[in-house]
């Protein structure tokens, strides 16, 4: 067995949120994870429910609904049936209760907050969705009460986002259960978790089966992973609309690069201008957030950074994961080769390097530099183009020329008997990982983003 569009264990369906999609509510979104599709919104009232009248602490509520036709076949409107169900009642509550634990209530002050979750189309994770969806709103519409000097102060404590796991025959613990796959897991389990990675809640049953603690432990560490990238997606997501990217400028031959190294942008700006292009970075957009490299491989790492701003900036985007492979060392400091010694420090990087080495004979300290490079389009990650690039070396025991950035000094190239740094832009492009992947790439890319 294997998963539509042969998705990962650990990925998310393509999901977007978009923000403000109706007039009327305070804050609302329309939330998409694959096929399901959800409209949030958040409407403010100037009312306590009865067991809070006479406080000042305020009330957040949820209600949730189904289009008839949101459901393969046609489903009643509850309306007609003049009641909701059980799992109609359950899921609101669970909305509403996830809301409730990342906001003070007392800061909101005597006012209700009426979280409606309407899905109009399900294709399984409609209350994940939901939930993740009317935080969104709910983020929305409470900057909107600050802006509008409502509350003095933002009430919010945290950030929310809710997934589902599950696990499938044949394959075991998943991520993001589609309906198809929802119907054949023997377990299937929703999460709701904060920024800080605290659990607000977790529904987990084993339908005609059981599960042990190790299963759980992986499906609880798929459902984080994936709740953080929801949560670093909306943080995006709301800083974009809090200050709007402009990309006006930018031509049809132009690059972007998700780097913010300038060794590496020179590189790329003079291997991409034999073809006419131009190359803009992180760097010329100030404003865009940091990107934690979580990954646990250069591919990882690299498709982060590029699905992110690409998402972010609604263009295609290449990023570059690389890092300096030393066989003495077991392949260390590999992908963490920026953060080896102190955060992006080159010197006590060099310096630990050699420090490291100490005693390892000339022959013994073999290494290979390593680029994985990620072409993104916005919001398309299963179409993430991905190519590699490698160059063959040994570490020097003293550093060696002056170009070049990193580790470049102690990289020594054998058929050329120089270290990179005392080489030219122009030939260390020619032998280098970067140039090689970027060799790669080229073959590929143009085709690619037709
Ligand atoms: O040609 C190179 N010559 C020397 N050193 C190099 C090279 N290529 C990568 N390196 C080093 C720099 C950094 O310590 C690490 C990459 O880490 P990596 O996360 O990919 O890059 P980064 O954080 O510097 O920039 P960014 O992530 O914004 O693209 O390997
Ligand atoms: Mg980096």
């Amino acid at each position: 067995m294997q998963r539509n569009h042969n998705r990962g264990t650990a990925e998310l369906r393509p999901f977007e949120i978009t923000a403000n999609y109706l007039k009327n509510p305070e804050g609302s979104v329309l939330m998409t994870l694959g096929a399901t599709k959800v409209i949030c919104s958040v409407s403010v009232e100037d009312s306590q429910p009865p067991f809070l009248r006479g406080t000042e602490k305020g009330w957040i509520s949820a209600e949730y609904s189904m289009l008839p036709r949101a459901t393969k076949e046609r489903t009643r409107r509850e309306a007609t049936k003049g009641r909701q169900t059980g799992r109609t009642i359950e899921i609101q509550r669970l909305i509403g209760r996830a809301l409730r634990a990342v906001v003070d209530l007392e800061k909101l002050g005597p006012r209700s907050l009426v979280a409606d979750c309407d899905v109009i189309q399900a294709d399984g994770g409609t209350r994940t969705a939901s939930i993740t969806g009317a935080f969104f709103a709910l983020k929305l519409a409470l900057a909107r009460l600050v802006t509008n000097k409502v509350l003095p102060e933002n009430p919010l404590k945290d950030d929310l986002a809710a997934i589902s796991v599950g696990i499938l025959p044949e394959i075991g613990p998943v991520l993001d259960l589609e309906a198809s796959e929802d119907q054949q897991a023997s377990v299937d389990m929703n999460i709701v978790m904060t920024g800080q990675g605290e659990f607000i809640e977790l529904q987990g049953t084993g339908e005609e089966a059981t599960f042990s603690g190790s299963q759980l432990n992986e499906l609880l560490y798929l459902g984080t992973k994936g709740i953080e990238q929801l949560i670093t997606a909306q943080r995006y997501q709301f800083d974009k609309l809090q200050h709007p990217y402009d990309t006006s400028d930018l031509s049809q031959n132009t690059v972007v690069i998700a780097t913010r190294n300038a060794g590496k942008a020179s590189e790329f700006k003079a291997m991409f201008a034999s073809d006419g292009l131009q190359v803009k970075t992180l760097n010329d957009f100030p404003d865009l957030p940091e990107i934690e490299e979580t990954g646990k491989t250069f591919e990882e790492n690299a498709r982060l950074k590029a699905d992110t701003i690409a998402r972010v900036l609604d263009l295609p985007v290449l990023a570059d994961d690389s890092g300096l492979q030393v066989a003495a060392l077991h392949g260390r400091p590999g992908i963490y080769s920026a953060r080896y010694a102190g955060d992006h420090n080159d010197a006590a990087n060099n310096a630990k390097l050699l420090y490291e080495l100490t005693g390892v004979p000339k022959e013994k300290r073999n290494a290979t530099f390593h680029t994985t490079l990620v072409f993104a389009k916005p919001n398309q990650p299963e179409n993430d183009l991905v190519v590699d690039g490698e160059v063959n070396g040994y570490i020097l025991g003293i550093p060696r020329g002056d170009n070049g950035f990193g580790y470049d000094p102690l990289f020594l190239v054998p058929e050329l008997d120089k270290s990179l740094a005392e080489l030219t832009a122009d030939e260390k492009n020619k032998i280098s990982h970067r140039g090689n992947a970027l060799r790669n790439l080229e073959k590929v890319w143009r085709d690619w983003l037709k």
